[in-house]
């Protein structure tokens, strides 16, 4: 695959405008403030903005209005033609030290220091126009309330464990909701959507961008949400989470399961498949995940069914039923039978299933269904099933 060139490369209109009479649009005799930025690394742009500043507080220059047109470095440490947005006081700064947020034409836009700024370049001409060719449709007036709702993004990095994500940033230290189970670093928050509809909704967005199939819900006040968190001195941080819908009609016991792709592969999903079997143990329910599921999901809802159902298997004397297995795993009974059915586990013998469980069979199987992954203490679930509360 050819490499992608992310280079922004200067519009032609972005260069500075000298004026007729010898003089940049910033007022500075041309040559002083002169037609091209001169090609000065951070240090020396810094350094030279600085004077500039001091020189330019006079003219007016400063503080720079919106619409301003000038060069701004940016951290790959070269200058970038930008549209200054908005501005913003500095709470310690003089009555012109401001910051800048800026458009880029292919970087996303940004809060910046002056220092970035290259002050020699500044077009003083304030761009008034609407600009927008696809909001053609729009009135002025109601595309300049557009752009003013969103044209400063507030939010520009989320922190996930160790990663840190651009655009979006949360400072909660643990979801919003109640710790019900703390085990080692471990720990599980229950977050309802009536109270936290914002945080519900954002993790269903998050969910959705790795789920095709999945329908995406608006009305979270209707969901649980089950969040996984490793915890250390900074705070909890998510690495995977699974909805529950607060009463479901089909026994639903699982909405929608994801695991953050960083936290993949390390046994997550299966404790959080798990912990819903064992929060519907403690309604005295059986339950099952919402279908469909994803491809992923099957093959960890069938390694889970699997392991669990042949351990009690081996361990069993005597005869056991799929009602007692569902009773005691809370496992729905339809899935139970699917998944000895697969296994080819399941006989039909005078008009009813029976279950077959050689011993060396049993092993195969369980050797195949891979290991169990992180275990959920149950002594160490705090919970009261949502019904109770009313
Ligand atoms: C009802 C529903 O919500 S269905 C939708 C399910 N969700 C999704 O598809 C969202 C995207 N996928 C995910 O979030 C995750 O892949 C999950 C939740 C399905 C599984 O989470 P993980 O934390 O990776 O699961 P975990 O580490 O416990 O592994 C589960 C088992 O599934 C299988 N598995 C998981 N990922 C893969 C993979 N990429 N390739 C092959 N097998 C896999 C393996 O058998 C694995 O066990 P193993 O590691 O012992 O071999």
């Amino acid at each position: 695959m050819g490499s992608i060139d992310t280079t922004p490369r200067a519009e032609s209109g972005s260069d500075p405008i000298s004026t007729p009479n010898g003089t940049t649009a910033n007022g500075l005799p041309d040559g002083e403030g002169s037609v091209h930025p001169p090609a000065a690394d951070a240090t020396g742009a810094s350094t030279e903005n600085e004077s500039l500043r001091k020189r330019m507080k006079g003219s007016g220059v400063l503080p720079l209005e919106t619409g301003t047109r000038v060069m701004c470095r940016w951290r790959d440490g070269k200058h970038h033609p930008v549209k200054v947005i908005e501005r913003r006081k500095l709470t310690r700064g003089g009555v012109n030290d401001y910051e800048y947020y800026v458009h880029y034409t292919e970087i996303l836009d940004e809060w910046v220091k002056l220092e970035q700024l290259d002050l020699n370049s500044v077009e003083t001409v304030v761009d008034e126009k609407v600009e927008d060719k696809g909001h053609e449709e729009l009135d002025a007036a109601s595309l300049r309330e557009h752009e003013e709702f969103t044209k400063v993004k507030n939010i520009a990095t989320i922190e996930l464990g160790r990663y840190e994500i651009e655009t979006c940033k949360c400072d909660l230290k643990h979801p919003p909701g109640d710790e019900i189970y703390r085990s080692g670093t471990l720990s599980m928050f229950e977050v309802d959507g009536k109270k936290n509809k914002v945080y519900g909704q954002n993790l269903c967005y998050l969910a959705k961008l790795f789920l095709d199939h999945k329908t995406l819900y608006y009305d979270v006040d209707l969901f649980l949400f089950y969040v996984l968190c490793e915890c250390d001195e900074r705070g909890c941080h998510m690495v995977g989470y699974f909805s529950k819908e607060k009463h479901s009609e089909e026994s639903y016991n699982l909405a929608c399961i994801l695991t953050l792709p960083p936290y993949q592969r390390k046994g997550y999903g299966k404790f959080l498949i798990a912990f819903s079997y064992e929060l519907s143990k403690k309604e005295g329910k059986v339950g099952t995940p919402e279908i469909p599921l994803s491809d992923l999901g099957m093959l960890s809802y069938r390694g889970y069914w699997t392991r669990v159902l042949l351990d009690i298997l081996k361990k069993h004397k005597g005869n056991i039923s799929i009602k007692e297995l569902s009773d005691m795993t809370a496992i729905k009974a339809e899935d139970i039978l699917s998944t000895l059915q697969g296994l080819e586990l399941i006989q039909y013998r005078k008009g009813q299933h029976v279950i077959c469980a050689d011993p060396k069979v049993l092993d195969r199987h369980l050797k195949a269904a891979g290991r169990g992954g992180l275990e959920v203490d149950v002594c160490k679930l705090i919970w009261t099933p949502y019904k109770e509360q009313n």
